[in-house]
């Protein structure tokens, strides 16, 4: 099919776009064929719930990475190229958008910009995390710019988007450090038994809001929760959800808060970060954390006023914060018992990032 083949540079109502701008296009599979030594297991970067992604390079010398999806043969052509070009279309200096796609036979595949320091789970928990090269400032830039992103998706892009599955796993990190949230509105594109799929997926996903899991839809303040919960574990260090003992695991609101009670946010803080100051400013993205954790969807803020939060640097903003009823002990007052909900104890599966397979393939 040729529909898009002529669309390089120019947007679907044949407009023309920003020249800086890189554009997305139609690749053949030839050409990722040849980029990624025919999807060689050397060239793997991961698999994730939709396929396979793998490292490449074009014959311009640029790398890529082109994501090979299972269970999509049956989506038309016409209508993934045309879901495809409403997310190519979404452009924020913090999203990872689609640079192309390929839709031949049965092969459905996407291409994206290639992120050399992977994903922030890898800076957290794997490959990278000894070397610690995520320091004070830049996980507070990596806060700030990951709201900012879906504030964008929520606020801004036409049409609005649910971003449906933020995490550390789709926090990409570029050759500087900077963060490219990825894997934004697959919802649209996925078809139906895909959908059983990543319904299964999610029901295990310690980043997923109470009443996501419950209803199985994805919303705007499902993905503010999902987003408390990534500050908490950027924060701390700590995965979304750990296993105490055998059969019981606990998840991150559930450890953080009663530190938070006690105003011990030294011991919340990752220890691979140290000092005063660190304790300080990180104090205020655990609260917001919180905040956005809530149990009760009309109680978190949006993204926009997670963003003006974030930000803002002045003391009286983190005391005002911190005299939230939120953090008050409810052993100190029976009103306003705990707002965010403690997850019920979890003995079949540890609910982490579905990083596992992510980690085995790039250790
Ligand atoms: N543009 C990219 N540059 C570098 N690595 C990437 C890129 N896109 C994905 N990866 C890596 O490929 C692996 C699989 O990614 P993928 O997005 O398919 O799954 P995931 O996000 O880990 O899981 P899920 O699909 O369940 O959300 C991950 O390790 C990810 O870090």
């Amino acid at each position: 099919m040729q529909l898009f083949h002529s669309c390089c540079g120019k947007g679907f109502d044949g407009k023309k776009k920003e020249k800086t701008e890189p554009s997305w296009r139609v690749f053949s599979l030839k050409e990722l064929h040849a980029a990624t030594n025919s999807f060689n297991y050397d060239n793997k970067l991961g698999e994730g719930r939709f396929g396979s992604v793998y490292w490449g390079q074009l014959w311009d010398g640029s790398q890529i990475a082109v994501k090979r999806l299972k269970a999509w043969s049956n989506r038309e052509e016409i209508d993934f190229a045309v879901e495809v070009e409403i997310l190519a279309r979404i452009r924020h200096k913090n999203l990872l958008s689609v640079r192309g796609y390929c839709a031949e036979g049965q092969e459905r595949l996407l291409v994206y910009e290639y992120m050399p320091n992977l994903s922030l789970v890898s800076h957290l928990h794997g490959q990278h995390s000894a070397e610690c090269l995520l320091d004070l400032t830049k996980r507070m830039k990596i806060a700030i710019t990951c709201a900012q992103a879906i504030a964008y998706l929520h606020h801004h892009a036409t049409p609005h988007i649910v971003h449906g599955d933020v995490r550390a796993s789709n926090v990409l990190l570029d050759s500087e450090l900077e963060a490219r949230v990825t894997d934004f509105g697959y919802g649209k594109l996925m078809p139906d038994d895909a959908e059983d799929a990543a319904a299964k997926a999610k029901s295990i996903n310690a980043y997923l809001s109470p009443e996501c899991v419950a209803s199985g839809k994805e919303s705007e303040t499902g993905d503010v929760y999902s987003f408390g919960i990534l500050l908490l574990v950027l924060v701390s260090g700590k995965r979304p959800m750990e296993r105490i003992n055998p059969t019981t695991t606990r998840g991150i609101t559930e450890w953080v808060l009663p530190l938070v009670y006690e105003r011990k946010f030294g011991e919340i803080v990752d220890q691979r970060l140290s000092g005063e100051h660190v304790e300080e400013k990180l104090k205020k993205v655990v609260l917001v954390g919180l905040m956005c954790a809530q149990t009760e969807p009309e109680k978190r803020p949006t993204m926009s006023e997670v963003v003006e939060m974030l930000i803002n640097e002045s003391k009286e903003k983190i005391t005002e914060l911190e005299a939230n009823p939120l953090f008050k002990n409810p052993n100190s007052s029976s009103e306003n018992d705990r707002e965010l909900q403690v997850p019920e104890e979890n003995s079949d599966v540890i609910a982490e990032e579905n990083d596992d397979h992510q980690q085995q393939q790039q250790e």
